[in-house]
């Protein structure tokens, strides 16, 4: 079943906390919604959970139907007195499936999460995140319509983080599951999701691939959040813009030309040394520092100081170099 946001607004005493939410979540999908904090992401996630009721709007599945089975993902707590078998099959003892099949279901389960030799355990016998698995494994077990996840994993180290994205990833597939996760962090979020909507302010700015995103923010409160990027402010001398380390023509992705232009310098994929058509500025390197396959170089250009990532010892510091935008730079 796919679900469907509509015209979803929310409001608390003065403050309009959602304002007209409208997307479509298919079956089979993460669909991650990545915004700061603040920007209305619990709130909606309560109305989706029917934990909260909207001011206006709906929430409907296909063919207008009410979404059932809807499952919160957030409490790890393990029943203490059960083993981690009883742990995960408690949901479905509950809902009375038979002993064999709640078993192999849970052999299932244990085996996609490398937790088979942890069965007899009891949860004080296993460290945090063999308690995270089992309780996830607990949790998807049940095989629900939607899960909603609210940034269920921001408490663990980065490591551990990856690990358990990577479960509720291979469990989503395996157990073709729904699932609308909410988080602050944008790689959780691209490493989830083809379909990243962006919230902020209660309004879902940009829905869009995780590269584009990157590439093409909708505008300049998504280009901030998103982060890793220059902004030099500048401005406008007829088509062209002036700012302190570039003058020339450029180019916008909001839907009118903005009044006073920012120019957005990611730090990846936007400046090289390779000629261009499109030359950027002469500048100094004051410092370059590995960063995995890439060096973040920091440079200066007058009085204004950026940073850029090029490969590894493309540049020596104290030396000058001339930078190329690889296409029209991009103003907000
Ligand atoms: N009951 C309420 N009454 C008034 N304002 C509220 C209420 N609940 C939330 N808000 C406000 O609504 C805004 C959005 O809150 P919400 O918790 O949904 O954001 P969030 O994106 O989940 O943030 P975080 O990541 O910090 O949890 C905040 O400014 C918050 O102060």
């Amino acid at each position: 079943m796919a679900y469907y946001l509509e015209k979803i607004s929310q409001t608390k005493g003065h403050q309009e906390i959602l304002k007209q939410i409208d997307l479509k979540i298919e079956e089979n999908e993460v669909f991650a919604i990545l915004g700061p904090s603040g920007g209305g992401k619990t709130t909606l996630l309560n109305i989706l959970a029917q934990i909260d009721q909207p001011t206006s709007g709906r929430f409907y599945g296909d063919n207008d139907a009410q979404p059932k089975g809807i499952l919160v993902f957030q409490d790890y707590r393990l029943f203490p007195h059960m083993t981690v078998v009883q742990n995960i099959t408690f949901g479905l003892k509950m809902r009375h499936i038979p002993k064999k099949a709640r078993l192999a279901r849970a052999a299932e389960i244990m085996k996609t999460m490398g937790i088979s030799d942890l069965a007899k355990r009891y949860p004080d016998e296993l460290s945090g995140g063999q308690q995270q698995r089992v309780a996830l494994a607990r949790a998807l077990i049940l095989k629900p319509k939607l899960v909603l996840m609210d940034e269920p994993f921001s408490s663990l180290d980065e490591g551990l983080r990856l690990e358990m994205l990577n479960f509720v990833k291979q469990l989503q597939q395996q157990f073709q599951l729904t699932i609308i996760f909410v988080t602050h962090y944008k790689n959780e979020a691209y490493l989830l999701s083809n379909q990243v909507a962006i919230l902020i302010d209660g309004t879902v700015m940009q829905l869009d691939e995780p590269a584009h995103l990157e590439q093409a923010p909708a505008n300049l409160a998504v280009a901030e959040f998103l982060g890793q990027a220059n902004f030099i402010p500048g401005t406008w001398i007829d088509k062209t813009i002036k700012t302190a380390i570039y003058q020339g023509p450029v180019t916008w992705h909001t839907a009118k030309k903005p009044v006073t232009p920012t120019l957005y310098i990611p730090f990846a994929q936007f400046l090289q040394l390779t000629v261009s058509d499109y030359p950027a500025f002469k500048a100094q390197v004051l410092d370059h520092r590995w960063i995995g396959n890439l060096e973040r170089v920091t440079l200066q250009v007058g009085t204004t100081v950026l940073s850029v990532n090029l490969p590894p010892n493309a540049v020596t510091t104290g030396e000058s170099y001339d930078f190329y935008f690889k296409q029209l730079p991009v103003v907000y």
